[in-house]
């Protein structure tokens, strides 16, 4: 991560929210903090994440004139201020990595300096436990070269693929909303548990350990969803008497609903990021 005649090397996550942080927590855990900086607005979320990881917090203009790899990671309603202030401290010696829903690379080349690689990136939180997923696309000006630093970048915390542009707000209501809707479906089976009379850490314990080891299957099987479901399914047993349940609530049709949803957010997110 240096740039040749520049002095800058490393990286600067601007904005140490929560994606900002299971990033950064991911890297320093991979490389140490040695290169990393951290920009963020709120001086004790900033002395939050010095204390837990040993990172300098810079003004943004510092930062800028100090690390060849700027990842932008705050919401997409603030991408266009957060342009305005950085637009005087970035050139083309920089690689700009967005991680914000829905903003489109177009905006963001046409808010900083002509030329500037800029690499669109739909990570998600288990960043945080190295088991991110991470799907990059290539703004205009960048090349295969800044596609392969961004994704030596994200690999550190977790699996990265790569898309066309035009496919990032799916990817974006998938992979990047998906842990919440497993968070939702797990507290919702520990609420059966509940109600079932099951003690509340029980009932966790039991839905945790399921989640992962259906996971594990699910990655490593080879098989498909649909055959791992039929071989938990015994003819006249408990699983397709909740299997009926479930189409009987439309909880297929829900998901399927909820991530269209998803992905038409992302889209008027970058609309009213462009238009801002
Ligand atoms: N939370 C998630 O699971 C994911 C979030 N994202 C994207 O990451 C971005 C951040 O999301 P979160 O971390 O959830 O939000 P957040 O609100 O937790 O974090 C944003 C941080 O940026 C800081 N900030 C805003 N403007 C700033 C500026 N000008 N200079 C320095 N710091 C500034 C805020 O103080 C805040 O700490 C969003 O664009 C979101 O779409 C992408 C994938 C997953
Ligand atoms: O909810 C959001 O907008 C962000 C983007 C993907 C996950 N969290």
């Amino acid at each position: 991560m240096s740039a040749g005649g520049t002095g800058r090397s490393g990286l600067a996550i601007i904005g140490g929210g929560k994606i900002g942080e299971a990033l950064l927590s991911g890297l320093v855990r991979r490389s140490g903090a040695d290169g990393i900086v951290v920009c963020e607005r709120h001086p004790e979320r900033a002395a939050e994440l010095t204390a837990r990881y040993g990172v300098p917090v810079l003004g943004l203009a510092e930062a800028a004139a100090r690390a060849r790899v700027l990842l932008l990671a705050v919401k997409p309603q603030d991408i266009g201020t957060l342009l305005a202030l950085l637009a005087g401290s970035v050139d083309t010696g920089h690689l700009v990595v967005s991680v914000a829903a829905g903003v489109p690379t177009a905006t963001i080349e046409a808010a900083l300096p002509a030329g500037v690689p800029v690499v669109r990136v739909m990570p998600n939180t288990p960043a945080l436990v190295d088991e991110g997923m991470s799907v990059l696309s290539a703004g205009a000006h960048a090349d295969e070269g800044h596609l392969d630093e961004a994704e030596t970048l994200l690999a550190a915390v977790g699996r990265v693929r790569r898309v066309p542009e035009t496919q990032q707000d799916a990817v974006t209501a998938l992979s990047g909303s998906g842990p919440a809707y497993f968070f939702y479906l797990v507290e919702a089976m520990v609420d059966a548990g509940i109600l079932l009379g099951l003690p509340r850490d029980l009932a966790v314990d039991l839905i945790v350990q399921t989640a992962l080891g259906s996971a594990v299957m699910l990655r490593d099987s080879g098989e498909h969803p649909v055959q791992l479901r039929e071989a938990v399914t015994s003819p006249g047993g408990t699983t397709i008497a909740a299997v009926r349940e479930l189409e009987r609530h439309g909880v297929r049709a829900a998901l399927i609903a909820a991530i269209e949803a998803a992905h038409d957010r992302s889209v008027e997110l970058g609309r009213a990021a462009r238009d801002r």
